[in-house]
């Protein structure tokens, strides 16, 4: 069903009609209003659930400092901490417990030391936490599990299935040149995939790792998978496991507000009757703020992450399909000008939609107003603008059918991901944590973002490539990649699936310490990595309402977690 059929703006009379324009067959919203029944609700956390908070969050935070012999039950107690969800109430601590317990006693020049039992399983979780922290370790320690031919040793793993699931989980880690990881992650893969089809609890496990790995999952997926997991092991520490359940369904229902205020803006502005061609996407947007920051410190950040997505998807949806050359001209002129006098120059629907840019726009220089950060604005109006001249160009090579080469797609892919746009509006939304350094080192295109919009632009062309063969639309990855080499499509998806990966190592590799911005700067790229790897990974579950969003949004949003 084409939703164009329903849309009756008036055009000026020189644009083309509506039956000429190029769109896309979006389906409507699986969640519609579902969440603006939340929208009046107070924002306050919930004193109660609070209060049986307090207590707990203090006996965690004992056995963290408690100086220990036994130190592998720590490194444990940590992964735990992390996995389900908790490591923000512990965050100086953790560190501590890092820099003078962890680090002092296993490394020395940057090999893991001192661990004379050979648990694959303690060793793996303990590189994958040091790993994770941005200590630089070298993983020839895994090397004890080779055989004299030098692969990895079926007889000293095969029946540790444990210890290849937690080896398996460290390779994803991995920066570039570490032949051993590449070795363990084939072999573990191998050996994992044989016993994902048994039945046993550990095998559930098994293949919820092969589906989703621990680092490159979104936290608050992970944290409501892992109290499952938690829960049913026997060795857990209840008072561990009540934390996590209430600060879960704490910070749900704060969630659930936020996505209750947001979807009540996009419900007024009445987009989904007026401007019929864009994806109604709100609650998936808000998803997509969830994913960069769940903490409840980021609230006003996470609402804006959801309302600038949602626009950036709207405009995307005009450029990509429902405007004509002519009026996206215009509209890039306007936004060049960034004055709302422009606005009688757009066609009506154009000028709803600037409207919705442009209110946006003055809502944060009003925050940064009250704030005393007035200076992000120049860098948030020098990205959009890039955004937009990216958008434009793409009209334009689509207008004429022009075949760019490899070099020339990446370069454009750039700037119209709008990568360096969603992490700037994202550090708007940190508070005094991000200070003017850290928008002028996102405005000249670190590494580490340049690898997660390659990332993200090389999945979002492979799992959106085949819906965009519906309509006309500029050639993907893929196609240029193909006729860049003259090779098949398989060949180019390979390729595709090779650069996925290398940018994981980059991602990594800017990660570890000494780190050129704070980690919490860092952590937002590696989040939005965190989730196209889970959205993107096999299709667009942003644009498909009914695949796997649905579920995610359900485990995340709708159910909170049985106390
Ligand atoms: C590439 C990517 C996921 C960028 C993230 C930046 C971002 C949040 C953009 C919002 C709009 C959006 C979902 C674009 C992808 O749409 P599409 O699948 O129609 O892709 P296209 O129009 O760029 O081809």
């Amino acid at each position: 069903m084409s939703l164009v059929a329903d849309f009756q703006p008036s055009f000026n009379p020189n644009t083309k009609t509506v039956l000429d324009r190029n769109v896309a067959d979006f389906q409507p919203s699986f969640w519609r209003d579902y969440f603006v029944q939340y929208a009046s609700e107070s924002m306050e956390l919930d004193q109660n659930m609070l209060a049986q908070i307090e207590p707990l969050k203090k006996y965690v935070r004992d056995m963290l400092v408690l100086k220990t012999d036994n130190l592998m039950t720590k490194v444990h107690l940590i992964d735990s901490i992390f996995r389900l969800g908790l490591s923000y109430h512990f965050e100086n601590e953790i560190e501590e417990v890092f820099q003078h317990e962890i680090h002092n006693n296993y490394v020395q020049n940057g090999e893991i030391i001192t661990f004379e039992e050979d648990d694959l399983n303690s060793l793996a979780v303990l590189f994958r936490l040091l790993r994770q922290q941005g200590f630089h370790v070298s993983p020839n320690v895994f090397k004890k599990f080779k055989d004299e031919e030098g692969n990895f040793s079926e007889r000293l793993l095969i029946g540790n299935v444990e210890g290849m699931l937690s080896l398996y989980e460290a390779t994803h880690l991995m920066v570039h040149g570490e032949d051993i990881l590449e070795e363990a992650l084939s072999f573990t893969t191998t050996h994992l995939e044989s016993v994902a089809k048994l039945s046993h609890s550990l095998a559930i496990q098994v293949k919820r790792s092969l589906r989703q790995t621990v680092h490159k999952n979104m936290p608050r997926l992970e944290a409501r998978s892992y109290i499952s997991i938690y829960e049913q092991d026997p060795s857990h520490n209840e008072n561990l496991l009540i934390l996590a359940k209430l600060d879960f369904n704490m910070l749900q229902r704060l969630h659930q507000i936020e996505f209750g205020n947001v979807s009540k803006w996009w419900k007024d502005l009445d987009v989904c009757n007026k401007l019929p061609f864009v994806r109604d996407r709100i609650v998936e947007c808000c998803v997509w703020g969830l994913a960069v920051y769940f903490e409840p410190q980021y609230s006003s950040g996470r609402v804006l992450m959801a309302k600038l997505i949602m626009i950036m998807t709207a405009i995307d949806d005009a450029y990509d399909a429902y405007g004509t050359i002519d009026e996206l001209e215009l509209f890039t002129e306007a936004i060049e000008r960034w004055d709302i006098s422009c606005l009688d120059k757009l066609p009506d629907y154009m000028q709803i939609l600037y409207k919705i840019f442009f209110d946006f726009y003055e809502g944060i220089e009003q925050q940064m107003k009250n704030d005393g950060r007035l200076y992000v604005l120049k860098y948030y109006k020098k990205e959009f603008k890039k955004l937009i001249q990216g958008y434009i160009t793409e009209a334009r090579w689509l207008n004429k059918k022009y075949q760019p080469t490899l070099e020339e797609y990446f370069r454009l892919a750039i700037e119209s991901g709008g990568y360096v746009l969603m992490t700037t509006t994202c550090y708007i939304g940190m508070g005094d944590i991000a200070t003017e350094d850290i928008f002028k080192w996102i405005s000249n295109e670190p590494k580490i973002d340049n690898a997660a919009m390659v990332l993200a632009r090389i999945m979002d062309d492979i799992a959106s490539n085949e819906f965009e063969h519906e309509r006309d639309h500029i050639p993907s990855f893929l196609e240029c990649y193909m006729k860049q080499y003259n090779v098949s499509r398989e060949t180019a998806l390979q390729e595709g699936q090779r650069r996925i990966y290398d940018a994981w190592k980059d991602i990594n590799n800017e990660c570890l310490r000494p780190t050129e911005v704070p980690m919490p700067i860092l952590t937002r790229i590696i989040n939005l990595s965190r989730f196209m790897d889970v959205v993107y990974k096999d299709k667009d579950n942003f644009t498909d309402p009914k695949g796997e969003m649905k579920s995610f949004i359900k485990a995340m949003l709708v159910e909170p977690v049985p106390i």
